[in-house]
């Protein structure tokens, strides 16, 4: 079982996850936009496989909550929307939340790509759910993703910044809903897509079950009082 950090020990760590973070995204852009020649290329992958081998020299399971994480608050430094550790986070930054609301900056990069010069569809989606699971969380409600519909209305492009609003809906029992939207920085008007999610907080037994074998109770999924 992984040790959660506390305090400045777990402030520290966290500044050497995001560094780390921050130079694997750099990393990752350069690979999939590198056009050096096959040596090069082989040199890279033979680096790679070494700073590889130089992280798994300390690393938690498959199921281990990583020691810089909050499970209660639901702060996860990995996430693959906005952890500041991840290496395939846009990363989203979440500018505002509370009282049912969210906020949230987005550049999308080259290695999200769909068609050509536009975010992927899926890479849309994933914002759209993420920040109406935020907006829903900062209101105390928690829950999974039961239903998601994204309408699609125009281009998500790369290297722009864009602006994602979330909103509760509705509120009723174990089920609760959000809607959200992602615009331009520079054109908060015109609405890009649009995300309506149905989410269902997990009864306490199913939480049991659905998270059966993680090391750190995930209670920001269930009902919360
Ligand atoms: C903080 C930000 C973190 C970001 C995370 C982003 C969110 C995610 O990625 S979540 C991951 C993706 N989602 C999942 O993996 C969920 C998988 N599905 C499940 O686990 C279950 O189906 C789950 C939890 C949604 C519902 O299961 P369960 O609690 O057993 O539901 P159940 O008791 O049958 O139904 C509860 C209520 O919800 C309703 N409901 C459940 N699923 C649906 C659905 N798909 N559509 C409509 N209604 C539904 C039921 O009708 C019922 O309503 P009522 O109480 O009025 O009768």
């Amino acid at each position: 079982m992984a040790e959660l950090l506390t305090g400045e020990a777990r402030e520290q760590r966290r500044a050497a996850v995001a560094d780390l973070g921050a130079a694997l995204r750099e990393l990752v852009d350069a690979a999939v936009r590198t056009e050096v020649g096959a040596p090069g290329l082989a040199a890279a992958a033979a680096a790679a496989r070494d700073l590889a081998a130089q992280l798994r020299a300390g690393q938690r399971g498959l199921l281990e909550v990583a020691s810089v994480d909050d499970p209660v608050a639901g702060e996860r430094w990995y996430s693959p929307v906005y952890g500041p550790g991840s290496p395939v986070a846009p990363p989203l930054l979440v500018d505002s939340e509370g009282g049912g609301r969210v906020t949230a900056r987005v550049t999308v990069p080259k290695a999200l790509e769909g068609p050509p010069g536009l975010a992927h569809g899926g890479t849309i989606a994933t914002l759209l759910d993420h920040v109406l699971a935020r907006a829903l969380r900062s209101a105390g409600r928690g829950g999974l993703t039961a239903t998601l519909t994204v309408t699609y209305r125009r281009p998500v492009r790369l290297g722009v910044e864009h602006v994602l609003h979330a909103e509760v809906a509705t509120t009723e029992g174990r089920r609760s809903t959000a809607r959200a939207r992602i615009v331009t920085a520079d054109d908060p008007d015109t609405v890009l897509a649009e995300g309506e999610g149905l989410f269902v907080a997990l009864r306490p037994e199913a939480a049991a079950h659905t998270f059966a074998g993680v090391d750190h109770a995930p209670e920001a999924w269930t009902a919360r009082p």
